[in-house]
């Protein structure tokens, strides 16, 4: 299931977003003394992630991480870790804590382990998920062009897994849908004609290995609000 939420301008959306998600991590924090938020990397939630970062939350009880991640140096300008630390984690969200998808030299089997372990004991489920989407319907890295896309999307599988997508540079890693589908509260962040477009076509259509984003729109037992601003 899905709502569409619409905004005249993007630094509304921008805003209106972060204070929702304020809103639902103080909820969080209070009912169980943490929480923890999985967001996207990409052009679109710069704004986003400035305005969260000046809300005065219990930042110290948040843990935030990704939805996926490519599987880079810190130093990369393709790293997600470092657009996050250079536009969430700081003014006031400096003080969250923030778990590392990218551990290590290699995406080994051991490596997985070791993070789908943690990540159940330490994030899941997810308070908060941001997701974003591609213009070919991707979202995290569930890639439609992967050969990774039927575990991606499959009912039983770990939280995380290795991705190889075709249409995309970089090995990833990326939570798994069933995983992400039980977050507490699912966004979809996206902005601009060209978005809409695929949101669009995403909704006139149900081929999940096609545009792997249809799953957080179709599955009954998701709740996703889509922000959308022109
Ligand atoms: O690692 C990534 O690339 C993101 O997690 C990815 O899922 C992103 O959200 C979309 O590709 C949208 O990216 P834009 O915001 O740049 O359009």
């Amino acid at each position: 299931m899905y709502q569409i939420n619409e905004f005249p301008q993007k630094s509304d959306l921008d805003q209106a977003l972060a204070n929702q998600v304020a809103e639902l991590l103080t909820q969080a924090v209070k009912s169980k003394g943490k929480a923890s938020i999985a967001v996207s990397g990409g052009s679109t939630p710069k704004g986003f992630f400035n305005a969260l970062s000046k809300m005065d939350l219990p930042w110290s009880d948040i843990t935030i991480t990704l939805a996926d991640e490519r599987w880079v140096d810190f130093d990369s300008e393709a790293s997600n870790t470092r657009l996050v630390h250079e536009n969430l984690l700081q003014n006031k969200a400096v003080a969250a804590k923030f778990f590392h998808l990218k551990q290590g030299d290699e995406l080994t089997q051991e490596t997985l382990a070791d993070l789908n372990i943690a990540a159940k004991s330490m994030l899941l489920p997810l308070d908060v998920l941001i997701l974003g989407m591609g213009e070919d319907g991707h979202t995290a890295s569930l890639f439609p062009c992967s050969d990774q896309i039927d575990e991606g999307l499959a009912k039983c599988t770990s939280p995380l897994l290795r991705v190889m997508p075709k249409s995309a540079p970089h090995e990833r890693i990326s939570f798994s849908f069933i995983y992400l589908k039980q977050s507490k509260n699912t966004f979809l962040h996206i902005s601009g004609a060209g978005k809409k477009a695929v949101l669009n076509k995403a909704l006139a259509d149900s081929d999940l290995r096609e545009m792997p984003i249809r799953a957080f729109l179709q599955d009954p037992d998701v709740n996703t609000q889509v922000f959308w601003a022109e």
